[in-house]
This record gives structure tokens, C-alpha cells and sequence, in this order.
């Protein structure tokens, strides 16, 4: 097996329970488990198994109370921010809801020319252009630069989220949900934007999802969650075919009852 883009090891993640003063509540609860160059990972689970949790913390958007991160087997676990600044290009994360995470005020061309100029990747004489080529590897014309967010729909701006995500040219994308806001026409358009992005530039994925019947059509391997625990991982269809643990077997169960209602003539 190739060394691993990313390890996680023991990983525990707490927050302050609102309902318990003074108690904890563990959202992450020891996981372990290592993504591979190239790897589509989905993470399944329902929710408030800790899915989101896990997500940001691999990206260090929250901070693991205990166990290692490792990035191409550098210890992140602690960097602090300037530590880190050179890592974050490595790792985006693409989010639920496109338009809350665009800036009204931005154009969609602004919003994918900041991270290249923070990044000083790009002469500014060159920006425009480098816009127009991302806008295009995700299927939108250049002219949807000058757009604001409010003029794009929702899987427009979904596919101009993608394309933001991939002006740094990331080794790993964290894909949050990225798909379940978005009609069904348009949501397999963006799963199949996803799945040609990633064989084009060979990043990892983590893609957190309640739908399992997408997890099943992108992903490589699927990780279980439940009350933040990781009951089981392994190749897609393994993990449906011969599910190792109750939990998965009932979330399996409720998916081919529902596959089963829809074949069913009314
Ligand atoms: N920022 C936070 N502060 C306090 N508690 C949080 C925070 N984020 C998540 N939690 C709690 O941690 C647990 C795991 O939540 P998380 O959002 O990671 O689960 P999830 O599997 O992604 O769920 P969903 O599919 O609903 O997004 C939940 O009990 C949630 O209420």
C-alpha cells in the first residue's frame, strides 16, 4: 500500500455539552484511519454521528483534545497558524450550502481570485485568465465570473465552490454534504463533476454524507460513524455487501426498504 496522504490516530474531539453545565460531549471518539493519495473516502453515518467534527478537524478547523494528525507523515497535529500556512493549500474543504459560503458582495471571479493572490500564485496580470480556466474546469462559462452569487443556481454555484477549492490545486478536498441541497438532475451532474475532477488531478476526497446511495456511487471505501465512534471501514462494496456490524446492517436495511417502496407501482 502507497504511504498514506493523511493519518488519523486516535483522534478524539470534545465540545462543551449545552445541556450538562460543566460536561463534555465527545463528538470524535478515537478514531483512527488513513486516507490514500487518490482516495475517495465517504463518511456515513447519522446525524450527529460526528461527521462535520471529523471533517474540520482533519483540516484543523477544530481542535482534537487528544491523538495525531498526519499529513504525508508530518505531525499537524499542534502546528499553529503560521506552522500550518503552508499545509492549508493542501487541504480544502467544499461546504453544504454554496451560497452561504460565497460573499454577497464578491463577484464569483473575486471570490476564486482571492485564494490564488493570498497565495501569491498568480501574477495579477494573469488573474483574470487563471479565473476563466477554473470557471471552465468545472463547466461554467467565463462570463460567470462577473456573477454574484445571488445570479447563480444552486448547482452553478456548487460547481463554482469546486472550482474555487481547486485553484490551490489541493491534494485533499473535504467534501461536506456538498451535494444534498441540490436537486436530483443536478446533484448527479456535480457527483460526476467530482468523480472527473478527481481522476483528472488525483486528489483525495473525504466525502461526509447521510445518503448512502451516493457514498455508493463515488466512493472507494466507506468509514461507519455512530455516537462518534468509527464502527467500520472498507472498500464500497464490501461495506454493502457484507456489512460488518448491526448498525450498518439497519442504515443498509433502511436503504433497501427504500429502494424497494420507490420500485413498487403505487
Ligand atoms: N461547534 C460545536 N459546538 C458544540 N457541539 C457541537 C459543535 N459541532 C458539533 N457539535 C455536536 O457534536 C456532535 C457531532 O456533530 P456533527 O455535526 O459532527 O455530526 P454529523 O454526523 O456531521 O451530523 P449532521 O449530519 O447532522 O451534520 C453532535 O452532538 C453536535 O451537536
Amino acid at each position: 500500500m502507497r504511504d498514506p496522504l493523511l493519518s488519523i490516530e486516535d483522534l478524539v474531539v470534545e465540545f462543551r455539552d449545552p445541556h450538562r453545565p460543566g460536561g463534555v460531549l465527545r463528538a470524535v471518539d478515537g478514531v483512527s484511519l488513513t486516507i490514500a493519495p487518490g482516495e475517495i473516502l465517504g463518511l456515513v453515518g447519522e446525524s450527529g454521528s460526528g461527521k462535520t467534527t471529523l471533517g474540520k478537524t482533519i483540516l484543523r478547523l477544530y481542535e482534537p483534545r487528544e491523538g495525531r494528525l498526519r499529513l504525508k507523515g508530518l505531525d499537524i497535529t499542534h502546528l499553529d497558524e503560521a506552522g500550518l500556512r503552508p499545509h492549508r493549500r493542501a487541504m480544502q474543504m467544499v461546504f453544504q450550502d454554496p451560497l452561504s459560503s460565497f460573499n454577497p458582495r464578491h463577484t464569483v471571479g473575486e471570490a476564486l481570485a482571492v485564494p490564488l493572490r493570498l497565495h501569491r500564485l498568480c501574477a495579477p496580470s494573469d488573474l483574470a485568465a487563471r479565473v476563466a480556466r477554473s470557471l471552465e474546469e468545472v463547466g461554467l462559462r467565463p462570463d460567470f465570473a462577473d456573477r454574484y452569487p445571488h445570479q447563480m443556481s444552486g448547482g452553478q454555484l456548487q460547481r463554482a465552490a469546486i472550482g474555487r477549492a481547486l485553484t490551490l490545486s489541493p491534494e485533499l478536498i473535504v467534501a461536506d454534504e456538498a451535494v444534498s441541497k441540490l436537486d436530483v438532475s443536478v446533484r448527479a451532474q456535480i457527483l460526476n463533476l467530482l468523480r472527473a475532477v478527481q481522476a483528472r488531478t488525483g486528489l483525495a476526497m473525504v466525502f461526509i454524507t447521510h445518503d448512502l446511495h451516493v457514498a455508493r456511487f463515488l466512493c472507494h471505501r466507506i468509514a461507519v460513524m455512530h455516537f462518534g465512534k468509527l464502527l467500520e471501514i472498507g472498500p464500497t462494496e464490501d461495506v454493502f455487501q457484507h456489512p460488518q456490524h448491526d448498525y450498518t446492517r439497519a442504515l443498509l436495511g433502511t436503504l433497501h426498504a427504500r429502494e424497494a417502496r420507490a420500485r413498487t407501482p403505487s
